[in-house]
This record gives C-alpha cells, structure tokens and sequence, in this order.
C-alpha cells in the first residue's frame, strides 16, 4: 500500500449517473440511433461526469479526499465489470470497443445479448455475467483508470468503484458448456488476479482509494451459501489487500442492501483498509473483539439510499455513536458516515420538484430528501460525528419537528382505510377450487390448445406520448384526449384481430407507467415530473411516493377496457398492477408495515377488478412483475414477506366469479425460490419471462406440480431483433416437452411498450403462426396414436406416452 490519504469522514456508496436532465439517456440513446458518434458520447459522459464531481463538492464532499465515489457506466455497473476482466462470451467474437459494449448489453443483428436480471432487493436490473472455464479472464479494460485519471485533470481526486470480484462471480451464471454443478466462483483466483492488476494501474495513476462493492455477502438469495461466499471474500481480499502484492490504492469494502456483520471479521482479517456496513438494513454489529478491527475504518450507512424520505438524524446520530463504540472498542482506526447503498436508487434533487396542491407541496419538499438532500444529512452527521451532537443540535431538532407533523398531517391516516382492512378475512382471499373455475372458463372462452396473448401495453408511439404529455399540461382537453385514446384502442384491437391473436388487449395508451398510473388515480400518492430513476441502460422510471393511506376515489381503467371490449367478440383482458409490485416501484411509507400497505392497495384494486368484472370483462390480469424483487435478502425474513405479498394478491383478485379467468405476470427474476408464492397466487394463468434465460424456469414449475395455466415468454421484449416461427415454434416445443400442452399458453416475456410497431407486429405475426404450427405437429402427434384420438386434449392424448403429459414434438 502507498497511500496514507485517511478514509473521508463523509461519503456517499454512489449518485445517480443519469443526470438531472437525463443527459446520459438522451446520449446513449443518440448514439444508438446514429446521431452521436463514439467520441461524441465520450464528451457527454465526460460533461455529465465533470458536473456530478463539481455538484458533490458544492453540497459539501471534498475535491481531493476521495469522498467522491465514481460510479459511471454508460450502461450497467456489473457491465463494466465483465469489461474490466475481459469475460467476455465466444459469441461476440468479432466485436470491439462500444460495439461491444453495446452488444453485451442489447444484442444486435446476429447475437443474443447478456441475460438481464434485478439487482438485489432493488428495481435496478444489471447485466448477468456468463462464466465458463474457459471464459478468457484477464485484465483488458482501462476505463476504470481512465476516468480517475481525467477527473485528477479536471482537478478532483475521486473514488473509483468496482463491483467486487466475489459478488461478480456470485451473480454469473455458468456459461453453456460448462459441466453440470460447476460455479463460476471456481474462477475466482483469476478474477482477483484481473483485479490486482486494476488497482495497480490505478495507484499508478494516484488514486488514494477505490471501493469494492460486495452486496453477495449480505444474500441468502444467491445460488452459493452466504458462508461461502463470506469465506471466499476473505481469501480474494487477503489476496487483493497483501502487503507483497505491490502498490495498490487503500480498499474500502461495501456491504449495501442489508446485513454485512457475518462478513464483517473476514474482511478485517484480510486487511482492506475500510468496510461499510448498511445501518439502514440492519442493526449496528456486536463490536468483533480488542484487536480486531485494527487499520480499519468503519463506515456506517446510515443514510437510506433506496427511499426518498428525510432521515431521521436523532436516530441516525444514535446509531453513528453506537457504531463508534464498536470501532473503539475494536481498535478501529476511525469511523465514517455514508450512505446505506449507492444513491442510484433514488432521484437526483428535490428542488426540481413543484406539486400543484399548495399543502402538500409544502410538506413533501420537507418530508422528502433526495440524492442531492442525502448527501446534505451525510455531511450534517459527519459534522455531528467530528464535533459532537451539539454542532447538528439544530438539524437534529427540525429532523424531530418534521416527522411529527408528518404524522398528525391530513390523509396519512384514513379512518375508514384502517377499518376496511382490520375487517379483512381469510374468506375475502379464497376463491374456489381450480377445477371449477378451469370448466367455467372453458365454456365462457372456448379457447384453442395453446392460446396466444400478449403482456398488455404495444407500443408506445410519439404521437401517443405527446397526447398525453400535451393532456397533462391541459393543452388537449379531456373529450379530444379520449378520443385520441380511443383511436389508438381501436387501432390495437384492429391490428390483434388481424394478426389472429386470441386473447386482445386494449393497448394500455393511456398510461405513462404501469406503476404511475394508478398511483396518480388512487388516494395516497404523489407523483413527481422530474424523479427519474435508472432501471436499466437507458430506461428511466418515475417512482410514485406512497404517503398516505391508500384507497381508490372512482374507477380507473374500466371505460378504456370495456370500450376495447365493444369492439371485438374475442376476449379483451382487463390489465392491473398488483400492490406488490406498485410498492416495490414506489417509494413506500416507512411509518406503518410494508404488509398493511400492502392491504390497502389490495382493496383498492378489489374494487376496480369489482367493477371490470360487471363491466363483462372475461380475463383480468393483475401483474406482479416484483414479487421476487422484493423478496427480503435475509431467509428468516422470507416468510413473513411471502405471506403478506401473496395475502394482499388474493385479496385484490378473490372477489371474482369462477367464470372469470385471472391472470398474473412475472418478469425479469429467478423464479426458483418463490415458486409456492407463484402457485399460492392461485392465478388461473401465469405469464411468465423466459425467452432471455432460454426457459429455465419451466422444468422447475413442472417439478413443483404446478397445475394451471402458464404462458412462458417466447419472445425477448428487450431487444427489437425479430425471431423467426422456427425459433418460436422450437421454443413453444421446448415448453410443451415439460409442462401439459393444455396448461401452456404462448406469449412475449413482457408487455411491448418500449418496443417499436414494425419489429412487434412481425414478431406476433410468427408467433402466432407459431403456434398454429405446434398445434398442428401436436394434432399430428396425436393422429400417430388412433388409440386416443378421441381425445382433444393433446398432452391427455399422450398420456401414458411420457409422463405428465409431456410431448416430444
Ligand atoms: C414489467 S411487466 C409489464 C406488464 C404490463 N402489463 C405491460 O404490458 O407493460
Ligand atoms: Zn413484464
């Protein structure tokens, strides 16, 4: 180690990299359209970049302390970290520089792109790594010391972060090819030694510090043990933190998402410089013993970097002295205060911020604190934490004054919202068995095998986007509006008539996010203009923030569904967000349990799916795309969350007649560990992602007996590339050697609305030919064994063929 620079009292994990303007998306996007060359986009990272470093120094982190963390990435942070080392899959050979880049992350005429999935508990979605052995490792990307480097120029030291080499190999899959029960972890020597060399060059280049992020060691939620992954941290990091492994910048070790202090003596023993533990998450740890943080700096996250709500600084400050007996007791070199996670998670600044109603106005800018205010509270507790409470007395006591008015503030407790949801019974959540259901819904569809679908939303063209950009701004009045809306829901109904789907969808036009949407129809919300959060590359959310209690005013999509309906004698499913997913792409309140928000949201839907229902809707969708997302990391916390998601979904959908069908939808998760969850639903369809991780999920919901519908995706929504019906067809195929033909429904992984009209309406063209032609093999399948043909159910046809019901085709 060269460096003597001490850790930085204040800092922050890391700061939304996509501008206050969404400069990078509008960059990246450009570049992608042709409209920006690759040195062009350079110059807009580098801009993007230069004003993040001068906007952290005017809220109070230091120019040349290293308390500016560098958490670029043009695209996705685990990206960079398989450029750094070089992982890059055989199938890209060929490309170089941001045509890779780009490939890895979105594929492009001739290859499939990296699978993509949520990153932790959280709503972000990072490249998956894909490791075999024999994925070249080394180290072959200077980016990381390039930007150092340029900031040194512009004059700031800051802080390089990596995503650290044991939670890389944590979230790669093995690549195909590898042999059956082999792990990526067994790369790890080579990963560490790619690394090694990273931070050589970068001490060469005269950084003081770099972060290495390590969330893998706070989850039960990944494919190897916690203790595994914590015992195979301490070895990369004594390696990486040796005294002969030659010059290199002090380490800081992170631990966001959860909590660190099982990993806590492995790394200290390893000898990395500072750990975070996210104090947000969990408590502050036992302190480790006399000598055993010695040379360590603890940092404690204290300030939440996945909500939007002012810290409360008395607490924090408690749990920052709590955390500073630890470190003295266990001869720590010093204490630091950061935030709990990288502030990616959150928007950039609450004064970009105005809402309408004046009250709530007023309260929300004083209950609120985003990216820019997160960094004020860290550098207020670090003054608190070097000077003593009394140098934050008055923050400390404005912090107090806020949190009580918030409490006693009209709307965050609803009388009549509390009472519908204590009366809630077992009853409300059950709905007959499935049998009864599956006949009355055969005979109210009268669906072929194979029914085809889609996930919702089509396409979201500009002109629709300006109609309801220029209705929000009350340039178009409601009845021109509507009938604009209305044009497009026929447009869509004509279109799936046409095609030949089975099961049509209004389009969802009308709605800017699947999320926002209700949030701004149901009491209890606030949306924001300019919250953009980063969900992957260059796609942005709005999160909404949930307040207050939450009930529904009057009805919500009823007339844009009963209106697509009038249009056609073929069914049109109703389309709803479930309160799982509408909390976990909110902003949720803290103030009451996550489980009686949960309740609330359900009895809202309760009510729309009520009056869809009566409307004559047939199929009613709710989707639950984050079930797994907000699966808590810990398992002993599982359960409880288990049981309350699932609880609020069958209280939103149990009203309904057995005639009516019910759908749900995941995407963008590993399904292995919530499979009960998915089942205990007891939606009569499941819609699931599947296209981009090849199917995988399907033996595993066979194995666990899963009985009603499935619609496993057939189509990769995320890249524009168009599969041909043989590759449509093999994959349906692939579906119907595992699950029964008759439970098997044929869908793209997700709804369409980033996607354009021409690669969407060729895609469902071939997908329903698709089908029609795996119908066919299976009426030939079936017309190869006379013993059965008096059956119309392919997969019973067969039966006693292969078990289960399955069919080779
Ligand atoms: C992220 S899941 C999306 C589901 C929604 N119904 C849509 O089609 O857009
Ligand atoms: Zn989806």
């Amino acid at each position: 180690m060269t460096t003597t620079t001490p850790f930085p009292t204040a800092t922050i994990l890391g700061y939304p990299r996509i501008g206050r303007g969404r400069e990078l998306k509008r960059a990246v996007e450009a570049h992608w359209a042709g409209r920006l060359d690759a040195d062009g986009l350079r110059t807009a990272e580098a801009e993007l970049r230069h004003a993040t470093h001068e906007r952290l120094i005017e809220l109070g982190l230091g120019r040349d302390d290293a308390s500016i963390p560098e958490t670029f990435a043009l695209y996705d942070q685990v990206l960079d970290a398989i450029s750094l080392i070089g992982a890059v899959p055989q199938r890209f050979a060929g490309r170089e520089g941001l045509d890779l880049h780009f490939a890895l992350a979105r594929g492009d005429a001739t290859v499939a792109p990296l699978e993509m999935t949520k990153w932790f508990d959280t709503n972000y979605h990072y490249l998956v790594p894909e490791i075999g052995p024999d994925t070249p490792i080394r180290l072959t990307d200077r980016t990381v010391v390039d930007r150092f480097a340029q900031a040194l120029g512009w004059g700031v030291t800051t802080r390089p972060v990596l995503v650290g080499p044991v939670t890389l190999l944590a979230l790669a899959k093995a690549a195909d090819g590898a042999p059956a029960g082999w792990s990526p972890l067994e790369r790890l020597d080579e990963v560490v030694a790619a690394y090694r060399a990273a931070l050589a060059l970068l001490a060469e280049a005269g950084a003081p510090w770099a972060q290495l992020d390590e969330p893998a060691l706070v989850s039960d939620n990944l494919p190897t043990p916690r203790g595994l992954l914590i015992e195979a941290a301490g070895r990369a990091y004594r390696r990486l933190a040796a005294p002969d492994a030659g010059p290199r910048p002090a380490l800081l070790v992170t631990t966001p998402y959860g909590d660190g202090a099982a990993a806590l003596p492995a790394l200290a023993a390893a000898g990395v410089e500072a750990i975070h533990l996210d104090l947000v998450r969990a408590g502050v740890p036992e302190a480790p013993g006399p000598r055993a943080l010695a040379g360590t700096t603890l940092v404690g996250g204290v300030v939440d970097g996945r909500n939007i709500w002012a810290a409360d600084l008395a607490e924090a400050a408690d749990r920052l002295e709590a955390l500073r007996r630890v470190a003295e007791s266990s001869g720590a070199s010093g204490t630091a205060v950061a935030t709990s996670t990288s502030l990616q998670h959150v928007p950039h600044d609450t004064a970009l911020e105005h809402w309408d109603d004046p009250v709530l106005d007023t309260a929300l800018h004083d209950w609120l604190a985003f990216a820019d205010q997160k960094v004020g509270e860290v550098t207020t507790l670090a003054r608190g934490l070097r000077a003593g409470r009394s140098a934050i007395a008055s923050e400390i006591a404005r912090s107090q004054k806020v949190l009580a008015e918030r409490a006693e503030a009209p709307g965050v407790c609803v009388p009549a919202v509390r009472a519908r949801v204590a009366s809630l019974t077992e009853a409300d959540r059950a709905r007959v068995g499935y049998p009864v259901r599956e006949a009355a819904q055969a005979r109210r569809l009268g669906l072929p095998n194979l029914p085809t679908t889609t996930i919702g939303s089509f396409p979201q063209t500009a002109d629709i986007r300006r109609a309801r950009a220029a209705h929000a701004r009350g340039e178009l009045d409601d009845a021109a509006y509507e009938s604009r809306i209305k044009a497009e829901v026929a447009r869509v109904i004509a279109l799936q008539e046409e095609i030949g789907l089975d099961v049509l969808v209004h389009g969802e036009p009308e709605r800017n996010d699947m999320v926002q949407y209700f949030a701004e129809q149901f009491a209890g919300f606030a949306v924001t203009r300019e919250g953009w959060v980063q969900s992957y590359g260059s796609r942005c959310t709005r999160p909404s923030i949930l307040w207050g209690d939450v009930w529904r005013p009057e009805p919500i999509t009823v007339p844009w569904t009963a209106y697509a309906q009038s249009l056609t004698s073929r069914p049109v499913k109703g389309m709803l967000t479930g309160p799982v997913t509408i909390i976990a792409w909110s902003f949720p309140r803290e103030d009451i349990p996550l489980s009686e928000v949960g309740d609330q949201i359900a009895l809202a839907l309760r009510d729309e799916v009520a009056d869809l229902e009566d409307a004559g809707t047939p199929v009613i969708q709710v989707d639950e795309p984050a079930l797994r997302e907000l699966l808590p990391l810990e398992a002993s916390r599982h359960a409880d969350y288990l049981a309350w998601a699932v609880g609020a979904f069958r209280a939103a959908t149990a009203g309904v007649r057995p005639e009516t069908q019910i759908h749900t939808h995941l995407c963008y998760s590993e399904f292995g560990q919530i499979l009960d969850a998915i089942a205990g639903l007891d939606a009569d369809v499941t819609s699931i992602e599947a296209a981009r991780s090849r199917m995988e999920v399907l033996p595993e919901l066979a194995a666990h007996g899963f009985a009603r519908g499935i619609g496993p995706g057939v189509w990769d929504i995320h890249s524009p590339r168009v599969p041909s019906v043989e590759e449509l067809a093999g994959l349906i195929g692939a579906a119907a050697r595992t699950v029964p033909v008759h439970q098997l429904w044929v869908n793209p992984d997700c709804g369409l609305k980033t996607r354009a009209y021409p690669e969407t309406e060729a895609t469902l063209r071939n997908l329903v030919q698709a089908a029609r032609t795996v119908r066919e093999r299976i009426g030939a399948a079936a017309a190869r064994r006379p013993a059965f043909t008096q059956s119309h159910d392919a997969d019973q046809a067969l039966t006693g063929v292969r078990p289960a019901g399955s069919i080779d085709l």
